[in-house]
């Protein structure tokens, strides 16, 4: 197995008496796409920031591509870590071309790189044009053309969807698979779960500091314990008492021939032969990735996967 992009060891970061990581241990690979959850305040931002070396952590070890990004010899490293920050600013009277051409020089940079970039995140009819002319969508792929200036092996988005409609963040969605399957490391941070379905390999969940889960979004719903409910249409009213077994939580009778019960699909055949007389209907409802975040953040599912 390769050596991660990065990792963090134990990391703790306290700004005064305000404590915004707490002993947090994770790592970022080559080739995998990993999203970083957590509600405002959580501690993400912070996290990326450790990893660029911006801040440097008040305890345990960050490593990235090789070494200590706030170390004395990070200047070469921190130019294969490619960043979006969350309220990106640009010129609004300059062009797009312009706009990259600037932060290249920054990186050092051939600017002969940069047409081929601007065509990779579909700005290249955009580019002559002024960025204060560029909707959201087109700024946050102008800051992505930005943050893969150099070719970077690890890439760390700053909520790079808020504020994207829904087609602007499939398009945003399928360049990141791109670059992933590219061997390109990449994290993104985002309040919400739900937009990570199909999209990451893997989820780290933040809480107040804490890393709560770090996992696939199938683990995270393993992990939670929320069940699917299932919604049961009984021909007629129970001729008899149904016998519910102790681990088919919270079930109820929401009227006379519907019982709606929380279990795992795999008990559905015993609920079944539980039932006293024939089913006409079954529905499943399965929790929601909403229903799952909601879980974490409620504390009642912190475990790591
Ligand atoms: N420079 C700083 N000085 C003091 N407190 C800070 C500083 N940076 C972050 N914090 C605090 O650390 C905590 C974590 O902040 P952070 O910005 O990492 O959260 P976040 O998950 O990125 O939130 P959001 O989703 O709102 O951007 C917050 O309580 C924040 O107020």
């Amino acid at each position: 197995m390769t050596e991660p992009l990065i990792t963090l060891s134990h990391v703790t970061m306290t700004f005064g008496r305000q404590v915004a990581v707490r002993d947090v241990s994770l790592a970022l690979n080559s080739g995998e796409c990993v999203g970083l959850v957590g509600h405002n305040g959580a501690g993400k931002s912070t996290l990326i920031k450790l990893m660029l070396g911006l801040i440097r952590p008040t305890g345990g070890h960050v490593h990235a591509l090789g070494g200590d990004p706030a170390g004395a010899a990070a200047g070469r490293a921190r130019v294969a870590l490619g960043y979006l920050p969350e309220n990106v600013a640009f010129q609004p009277a300059m062009t797009g071309a312009e706009t990259l051409a600037f932060y290249a020089r920054l990186k050092r940079q051939d600017v002969r790189g940069n047409a081929a970039l601007l065509a990779k995140v579909g700005l290249e009819q955009a580019a002559r044009r002024r960025v204060g002319t560029y909707s959201k969508g087109m700024r946050q792929r102008l800051g992505l053309a930005q943050a893969l200036l150099g070719s970077p092996r690890a890439l760390l988005l700053d909520e790079p969807t808020t504020g994207l409609d829904p087609a602007a963040r499939q398009d945003f969605y399928a360049l990141l698979r791109d670059l992933r399957d590219g061997g390109v490391g990449v994290l993104l941070s985002s309040h919400a779960l739900a937009e990570m379905e199909g999209q990451v390999d893997r989820v780290v969940v933040m809480n107040a500091g804490h890393k709560v889960a770090d996992g696939s979004l199938n683990d995270l719903r393993a992990l939670a314990g929320t069940r699917p409910r299932l919604v049961v249409r009984l021909a007629g009213a129970p001729r008899a008492v149904v016998n519910v077994p102790d681990r088919w939580i919270g079930w109820r009778m929401i009227c006379d021939d519907v019982l709606d019960i929380e279990c795992d699909e795999a008990d559905l055949p015993a609920l079944m032969r539980t039932l006293p007389q024939e089913v006409i209907e079954v529905d499943i409802a399965r929790p929601s990735l909403d229903d799952v975040y909601a879980a974490f953040l409620r504390g009642k599912a912190a475990a790591r996967c």
